[in-house]
């Protein structure tokens, strides 16, 4: 769990992060959205001690970070940033064991370690753990810079727009796999992006920053229906709802009204639902526990769905 209380961040005259109050809870994703200098890095490097606060309090598991040194902390809290990346001079293995190294782990449970680690993210241990990082795609590279974060099983993740290098299709399988091994390994992760959709699927909560300050927090579902101001309502522009749609089971939303038609898959979305009605011009369509209607669709969606 991390605590942050009142916490204010200066550069010279200006102000970064201005009274800041945030709790991120154990296991939980949540996503820092807002747009570029509003101070998202910031926030993330004062967790971790990288920089240092003018005010305020910052607990990390129950401990005041103050009492803590910042190599100590860092040691325990995994950092993924697009812009470093990976050191260049040392081969993928080397990369990913950094920390296990500092830790002072044994040399087998490290190279056992790092296969598992290339396993999670997807990649052949065999093939890769000898490469150097300029042998790697860009997608290699951000699991390898995942990999390396979560190498040394830390419960918190700060990840400052891991996958931003990343093309859209590689990006979107990175993106799934990353939510899938956080919900499997129980991770704390403070996620930072200006990425919109990057945030609806991945978050549990989303916070949104806008000028150093906290503008709402809040789930997904009720940040896109229910915007709590013109700001949080302009920066969305309407876009989450088909976002929203994609991360519920179809199934969820069944009614009991049977149709004499082949139901969609058992794992389609309402987003999926959507589509069959858009492109079929139905307004119920069956699922294999019943059916379900547009007016449930527009429920669960809002009048915004009007708009997409
Ligand atoms: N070392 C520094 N010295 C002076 N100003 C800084 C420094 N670091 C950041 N800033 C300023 O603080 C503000 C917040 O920066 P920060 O990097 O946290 O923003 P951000 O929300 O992460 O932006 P982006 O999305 O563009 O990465 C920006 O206006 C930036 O110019």
């Amino acid at each position: 769990m991390i605590k942050i209380s009142n916490v204010t961040k200066k550069y010279g005259d200006f102000t970064a992060v201005k009274d800041l109050s945030l709790t991120v809870n154990k296991a939980e994703f949540l996503v820092i959205l807002g747009p570029s200098g509003c101070g998202k890095s910031t926030l993330l490097r004062l967790i971790n001690k990288m920089i240092a606060r003018d005010s305020g309090e910052i607990e990390v598991n129950g401990e005041d970070i103050d009492d803590l040194k910042g190599e100590e902390l860092r040691k325990t809290i995994g950092y993924v940033i697009q812009s470093i990346g990976l050191f260049p001079h040392m081969d993928v293995k080397k990369n990913i064991a950094t920390v296990p190294h500092l830790l002072k782990w044994k040399n087998d449970k490290i190279s056992k370690r790092v296969d598992e680690m290339l396993a999670l993210v997807g990649l052949e241990p065999e093939k890769y753990r000898d490469k150097k990082p300029s042998e790697l795609s860009g997608g290699e590279a951000q699991r390898i810079g995942v990999a390396r974060a979560i190498a040394s099983d830390p419960d918190i993740l700060l990840m400052d727009e891991p996958f931003g290098a990343v093309d859209p299709i590689n990006r979107l399988r990175l993106q799934k796999e990353f939510r899938k091994i956080q919900k499997e390994l129980k991770k704390t992760v403070v996620f930072v992006t200006h990425d919109i959709d990057e945030a609806l699927l991945l978050s549990d909560r989303i916070c949104i920053l806008n000028q150093g300050e906290i503008v709402q927090i809040d789930t997904p579902e009720r940040i896109v229906l229910d915007p709590k101001n013109e700001f949080v309502k302009d920066f969305f522009k309407g876009e989450g709802i088909l976002t929203i749609l994609s991360r519920k089971p179809a199934i969820d939303y069944a009614e009991a009204v049977l149709l004499e038609e082949e139901p969609l898959d058992e794992n389609a979305t309402l987003r999926d639902v959507l589509t069959e009605m858009l492109t079929t011009g139905k307004d119920r369509v069956a699922l294999i526990n019943g059916s379900i209607s547009w007016d449930s669709i527009l429920k669960v969606a809002g009048s915004d769905i009007n708009e997409v």
